[in-house]
């Protein structure tokens, strides 16, 4: 398979050096919106760029008519634009906040101990995340995906940065030279407390979790998520 790389940060050097072990190459390199997107022998493009760039990445791989993955966070306010530009064009599209196997396991433990927690409203819940100093947004996207996934089975209605109300998740966002990603939530009661906690050791679960999903798509049409190519359901 012939892969673009939209963005070739720390990311995009991790997803070709897995790609590379799994007999893929690369056939185009973005690192700036004026470079030229020829993707005229691509099967898949991979977007992890930054926020700015992710909605433009993504559809000028539609627009090619090339399947597109996308792991950018911090531009998720046009995801719905880019389903319907996605549908309109008859092509194939995947977003994920996080593409390690172990987050993705993360995000069902989440959403089935929010279920539990939901009639017991004297827990408390509040989120830690921790990430290196080169991050560009906050809260992480997958503190937002953990938070939405807590907002659809409580009472709980926003997540929040700042200090919380009661019917608000907090969100301390940390950032640590070199950590790779880091996410625990609490569920504090007077009696007792509840965490449960990912840490990435580095970043070859995001990258493999990339590839992975890349090679799943490469032949299908639509809107995907990471629930689809892993089919982890508790
Ligand atoms: N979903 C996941 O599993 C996951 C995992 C890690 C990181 N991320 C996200 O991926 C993104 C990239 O992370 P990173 O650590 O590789 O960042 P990075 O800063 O190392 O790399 C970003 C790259 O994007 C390039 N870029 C800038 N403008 C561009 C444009 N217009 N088009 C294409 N590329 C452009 C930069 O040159 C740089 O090479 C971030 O949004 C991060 O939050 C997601
Ligand atoms: O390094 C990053 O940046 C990461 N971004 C993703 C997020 O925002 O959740 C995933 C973890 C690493």
């Amino acid at each position: 398979m012939n892969i673009a790389l939209l963005g070739y940060g720390r990311m995009g050097k991790s997803i070709e050096a897995i790609a590379l072990t799994r007999n893929h190459s690369i056939s185009l390199k973005i690192t700036d919106a004026t470079d030229t997107y020829d993707f005229s022998t691509t099967d898949v493009a991979i977007d992890f760029s930054v926020p700015t760039a992710a909605v433009s990445n993504i559809k000028k791989a539609l627009d090619a008519g090339v399947p597109v993955i996308s792991g950018t966070t911090g531009w998720l306010e046009h995801y719905r634009d880019i389903l319907e530009y996605c549908n309109s064009k008859n092509g194939t599209f995947l977003y994920a906040s996080n593409f390690s196997l172990g987050v993705n396991i993360f995000f069902e433990i989440n959403k089935r101990l929010s279920e539990l927690i939901a009639n017991f409203p004297e827990y408390a819940i509040d989120m830690e995340e921790i990430h290196h100093t080169k991050k560009l947004d906050a809260p992480s996207g997958t503190a937002i995906t953990l938070a939405e996934q807590i907002i659809d089975n409580t009472n709980y209605k926003k997540w929040t940065l700042d200090k919380a109300n009661a019917d608000e998740i907090h969100i301390e966002a940390k950032r640590i030279p070199d950590v790779p990603g880091t996410h625990e939530i609490t569920y504090n009661s007077d009696i007792d407390a509840i965490s449960i906690k990912h840490t990435a050791h580095n970043r070859q679960g995001f990258a493999m979790g990339a590839v992975i999903a890349a090679e799943w798509i490469k032949d299908k049409k639509g809107v995907f998520t990471m629930q689809d190519v892993l089919q982890i359901n508790v």
